[in-house]
């Protein structure tokens, strides 16, 4: 991918995110459809996007019992994504079978531990690794079930690189330099991701609610 730049649309109104979408369409290489583009969207709100001519990443952080899921991958076919999630905790099987429902231009991709939780977060959830061996434990996972890659933070980029070398990595919770982190609990600049391996950066907030989301994409775009 010549710019690993997708954009997270995450508003709440069609019209905005194609018009997010067409403004920084010259610094980004795809745009990321998620949770609140889908539900309030669904096939019509993709086909939109992707009359921009943009790859597009369905963000739907799948995880149910393999058959549901495997369907699920099923229905979303015909949407021609780029990129699917799925998400690791869902086990091997349910990954097994999401990969070999998946379209074969598809990359399916496993969501590790998410970019807002810390060490604090998961110990609450019975989990006593810490955050790197928790994603390296979930990313070899999926390797193992055949996925194409993994989403994890810049923080475990560089080790689930190197323990999984052709892999296709999905980096989010990216803030340029002095970016306010929000909700995001492990975070990294978009430059320090992509040297650390990250084939795909997901960036949302700093683009989408910038004053001028196209010059805060060609800005974060020049520091690449
Ligand atoms: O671990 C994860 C997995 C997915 N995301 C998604 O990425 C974007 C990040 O948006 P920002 O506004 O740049 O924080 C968002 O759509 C999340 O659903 C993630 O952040 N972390």
């Amino acid at each position: 991918m010549s710019n690993p730049i997708f954009l997270a649309l995450d508003v709440p109104r069609l019209r905005d995110a194609v018009a997010l979408a067409e403004n920084a369409k010259a610094h980004i290489g795809g745009v990321k459809l998620g949770l609140e583009f889908f539900n309030a969207h669904g096939a019509h709100g993709v086909h939109m996007l992707a009359q921009l001519g943009l790859p597009i990443f369905l963000d739907l952080k799948l995880h149910d019992i393999p058959n549901t899921v495997a369907g699920a991958m099923q229905a979303i076919h015909v949407l021609e994504p780029a990129i699917v999630t799925v998400h690791a905790c869902g086990g091997r099987a349910m990954m097994e079978d999401a990969k070999a429902a998946a379209g074969e231009n598809t990359k399916v991709v496993a969501v590790t531990m998410l970019t807002s939780l810390d060490e604090r977060d998961i110990q609450e959830m019975g989990i006593s690794d810490s955050p790197s061996d928790h994603v390296l434990r979930l990313a070899e996972l999926a390797h193992r079930a055949g996925l194409d890659g993994a989403v994890c933070s810049g923080h475990e980029i560089k080790s689930v690189h190197n323990q999984w070398k052709d892999g296709f990595f999905v980096v989010p919770g990216l803030r340029p330099e002095g970016g306010a982190s929000g909700d995001q609990k492990r975070v990294v600049t978009p430059r320090q991701a992509r040297d650390d391996g990250a084939s795909v950066l997901v960036i949302g907030r700093p683009i989408s609610r910038a004053e001028d989301p196209a010059e805060a994409a060609r800005a974060i775009e020049a520091t690449l």
